[in-house]
């Protein structure tokens, strides 16, 4: 898939040993140059160094986590063996990474034109690889990248790609397999032949986590001959974030489970192919264990070595659709032909079957219900996702179509022959689990394997021993310092929960001191706020916090970051009516609004928005500090962060 013209002729197509992979390149598995069609386009050392000097006088991107990983598929040679962004957004069919860039912003950035160059770089500002501007072409204002103030909106750039090196990813090196290094491992497992399309390994697709009906599909699958791949798309994964470490840990617990013996009715219904592999006969390919040297560092397939699964990273994004059970006519795609790399491949993806795989595969559920947490939100999974949001079918199919043929096309670039998206029939439903791992019940094997069950209920603690923020909105006067101090003695006097206050005032003579009181001062108030109140309650303490905090975006941006974190987010509504509050006066601050000598004060001269999403509502104008305390008291026990009296 050349975007452009012909390729350059310096480009050289390298193993992934080739030093011009630098010490961020792919570490090289040793089976990667045992297989023979690398699909690794970087360039050479000299090319590299050529094109690190030239771009001293390009200009550079830095990359999103996204787009990144966009790059990233097509440096290792998922789309084909000349990478580039194409002038489609499609290629026969098959969706391919884009790279779309804001203009007109300010201080605006350089579009660059059509025969210029560009350093594609890293956050860090490591260049990964140099774009050949072939042409720009406009992009829709919505996605990669945003349209400016007066610009001329995002757009789309097109060209040829020289690789220098792969992102670097500190995390998991044993389990990123490129392409070419997942066709040798399967070579050597004898999983594939040395012919292309000899063979039939299949993906398995994860992009939340895999449950026992998934592990009864793998299986299955094992069952009738057929080898998995399990292929868990981390694309944009942050390294640092807990919840992407946990999510990969679940999944290959959950290999484990695929590993446990057969069952003897399961046994007996064994293919020839997996039962040599079991007695350690299996043909020539059969994979041999190396000697184990202790200095090591892991290497690609390390961790799944010797197992009858193996569980590939993959830089693709994952999509919160394909967590979700949908129709099974979108989930399991067979691809037809020799499995091969690059567009040709794709073409073949998108012949979803209906109801099955004509295999007596199960395909994903139709029940409708949810699976676990959104990708790599494994600690926040007492958080159903948008709650209420309307869902435009029409366009949900549209884009499940693109992702199964988007994922047909990888499956097949990783040298398998068969790809099934989204979980099987049975997996458990997100609030299902995440109701069990809130309060700290036992997950039945029938809903997850023990083995996962294990490792979320080690990071997901139960609500009663979870991190937790309760946020006091209201205006000012309204009872947020007295309800919050109250609420904190009352943590206290029963026990068991490392408390901290924020109060709002307080935190302004040295959190946020030197803010004012517009919008922009007040967002960042609280939002300071917010991320102090996330790492108390990511680490298993409570915040009790009581800024005005009068705007719902930012009130909403604190409790997302909160449940990032791992904590739970309680927001209550101190709805003393203004009257009350300015009746009480107690600083004499309403006196001085009315009398303009403070301007911008809310409720009187400046917007107070009422939360529609208050988990608790208490009026101080009618009921006692000690009534609005219990209230929330009340809330705190019925939801489980309280032990019930
Ligand atoms: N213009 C204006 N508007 C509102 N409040 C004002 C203003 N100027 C000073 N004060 C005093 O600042 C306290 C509110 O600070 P917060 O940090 O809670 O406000 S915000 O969340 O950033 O909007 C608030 O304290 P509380 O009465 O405890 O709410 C006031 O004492
Ligand atoms: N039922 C009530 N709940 C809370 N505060 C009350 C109540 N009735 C009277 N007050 C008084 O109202 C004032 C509220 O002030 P404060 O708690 O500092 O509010 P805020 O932090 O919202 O500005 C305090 O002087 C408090 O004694």
């Amino acid at each position: 898939m050349s975007a452009t013209s012909a390729p350059n002729p310096d480009r050289h197509v390298v193993s992934p040993t080739d030093p011009a992979a630098g010490s961020t390149g792919s570490a090289g598995h040793p089976a990667a140059s045992a297989g023979g069609d690398p699909l690794l386009t970087l360039v050479g050392p000299a090319r590299a160094a050529e094109l690190t000097s030239a771009s001293r006088d390009w200009s550079s991107l830095t990359l999103t986590p996204a787009q990144l990983a966009g790059l990233e598929l097509l440096l290792v040679g998922a789309y084909g063996p000349h990478p580039g962004y194409p002038a489609q957004d499609e290629v026969a069919g098959v969706p391919v990474p884009t790279l779309i860039v804001p203009t007109g912003l300010d201080p605006t950035p350089q579009v660059p034109a059509p025969g210029s160059s560009v350093a594609l770089r890293d956050a860090e500002g490591v260049m990964i690889a140099a774009l050949h501007v072939g042409a720009t072409i406009p992009a829709p204002s919505t996605g990669q990248g945003g349209a400016g103030q007066g610009g001329a909106g995002p757009v789309r750039l097109v060209g040829e790609l020289e690789g220098i090196r792969l992102p670097h990813h500190p995390d998991h090196p044993d389990l990123r397999l490129t392409p070419d290094q997942l066709r040798a491992e399967l070579r050597a497992r004898g999983w594939i032949g040395p012919q292309v399309g000899e063979g039939a390994a299949w993906a398995v697709w994860a992009d939340g986590l895999l449950h026992t009906a998934d592990v009864g599909r793998i299986r299955a699958l094992t069952r009738q001959g057929k080898r998995c791949v399990v292929l868990a798309p981390v694309g944009g994964a942050d390294p640092a974030d807990a919840r992407h470490h946990l999510r990969v840990r679940c999944l290959l617990a959950a290999l484990d489970a695929v590993d446990a013996p057969l069952r003897p009715s399961e046994a007996t219904l064994a293919s020839e192919a997996v039962a040599s592999d079991a007695l350690g006969t299996g043909g020539s390919g059969r994979h041999r264990e190396p000697t184990p040297d202790p200095y090591r560092r892991p290497a690609p397939g390390d961790a799944t070595r010797g197992r009858r699964s193996l569980l590939v990273l993959v830089p693709a994004l994952p999509s919160p659709l394909l967590v979700t059970p949908r129709e099974p006519g979108l989930s399991a795609t067979v691809l037809s032909g020799p499995a091969s790399t690059g567009a040709a491949a794709g073409a073949t993806a998108g012949a979803a079957t209906a109801g099955g795989n004509g295999d007596g595969v199960p395909t994903p559920g139709q029940d409708g219900a949810g699976v676990d947490a959104e990708p790599g939100a494994a600690r926040d999974l007492g958080t159903p996702v948008n709650p209420g949001t309307p869902v435009d079918l029409g366009l949900e199919a549209a884009e499940l179509s693109r992702l199964t043929a988007e994922r047909a096309q990888l499956a097949s670039a990783y040298g398998l022959t068969g790809s099934l998206t989204g979980p099987a029939i049975g997996a458990p439903g997100r609030d299902e689990l995440a109701s069990l791992l809130d309060s700290g019940g036992p997950i039945p094997a029938e809903l997850t394997p023990p083995t996962v069950a294990a490792e979320l209920t080690r990071a997901v603690p139960p609500r009663l021993r979870r991190g937790l923020t309760v946020l006091f909105t209201g205006l000012s006067g309204s009872g947020k310092s007295t309800l919050a101090g109250l609420l904190v003695c009352r943590l206290l006097e029963e026990g068991g929960r490392r408390v901290t206050l924020l109060d709002g005032d307080v935190v302004r003579t040295h959190l946020s001191k030197g803010l004012g009181f517009d919008r922009a001062d007040r967002d960042t108030n609280v939002r300071r706020i917010g991320f102090v109140a996330a790492q108390v309650a990511g680490a298993g303490g409570t915040a009790v916090c009581a800024p005005i905090a009068p705007y719902a975006e930012v009130r909403a941006e604190v409790r997302a970051m909160v449940r990032a974190a791992g904590g739970g987010f309680v927001l209550v509504h101190v709805a003393t009516p203004v009257e009350v509050c300015e009746a009480r006066d107690r600083k004499g601050l309403y006196a001085k609004a009315r009398a303009g000598v403070i301007p911008a004060f809310t409720g009187v001269s400046d917007p107070y928005e009422v939360p529609q999403d208050a988990d608790v509502t208490v009026d101080t104008a009618r009921l006692s500090p000690e009534e609005s305390v219990d209230r929330v008291l009340d809330h705190l026990r019925l939801a489980g962060w309280l032990a019930a009296d």
